[in-house]
């Protein structure tokens, strides 16, 4: 993909995000996205607490799953297909996660991204790695 191209995919991706709707909605925003790189962030609201009173696991899951999202998507149109997580330190409410994906291998029709989510201190709280299918 020529850099033109590359920059062109960017700002439609970015366009169409407030479509993207459950991680919209969960107040997810973009904060840097390049070729085959996305970083998104979030607060933890109330709504988001498990029983402990600590960030939800589906919660900090779906912030690193739209960052793997988001970088595999400037690659061409690609869909998730096998990721695992590890949480290695709740979070609390009201803190700011950001997590930041990058692009480890791409193959014709794979890709392979490593997503880490930590606090604004740099404070690692889940460690995400995700296989998607390329479909272009
Ligand atoms: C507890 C452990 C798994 C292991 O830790 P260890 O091997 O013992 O290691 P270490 O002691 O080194 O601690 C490392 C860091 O962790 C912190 N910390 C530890 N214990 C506590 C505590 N009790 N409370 C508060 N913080 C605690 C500790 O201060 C340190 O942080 P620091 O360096 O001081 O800033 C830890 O990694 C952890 O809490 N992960 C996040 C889990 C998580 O949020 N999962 C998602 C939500 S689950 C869900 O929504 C659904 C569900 C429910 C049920 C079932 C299934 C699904």
């Amino acid at each position: 993909m020529s850099d033109n191209n590359m920059e062109q995919t960017i700002k439609d991706i970015k366009a169409k995000f407030n479509k993207d709707y459950f991680p919209f909605n969960l107040g997810i925003e973009i904060v840097e996205l390049a070729a085959g790189f996305a970083q998104v962030k979030f607060t933890v609201t109330k709504e988001m607490q498990n029983l402990h009173g600590m960030a939800h696991g589906g919660a900090i899951f779906t912030l690193a799953d739209t960052a793997l999202g988001l970088a595999a998507n400037t690659r061409g149109k690609a869909v998730g297909l096998q990721v695992s997580i590890n949480y290695i330190r709740p979070a609390k409410p009201q803190t700011v996660l950001i997590a930041t994906a990058e692009e480890e291998q791409l193959t014709r029709s794979t890709g392979i991204y490593n997503v880490t989510v930590a606090t604004e201190a740099g404070k690692k709280v889940a460690l995400f790695r995700g296989v998607v299918f390329r479909s272009n």
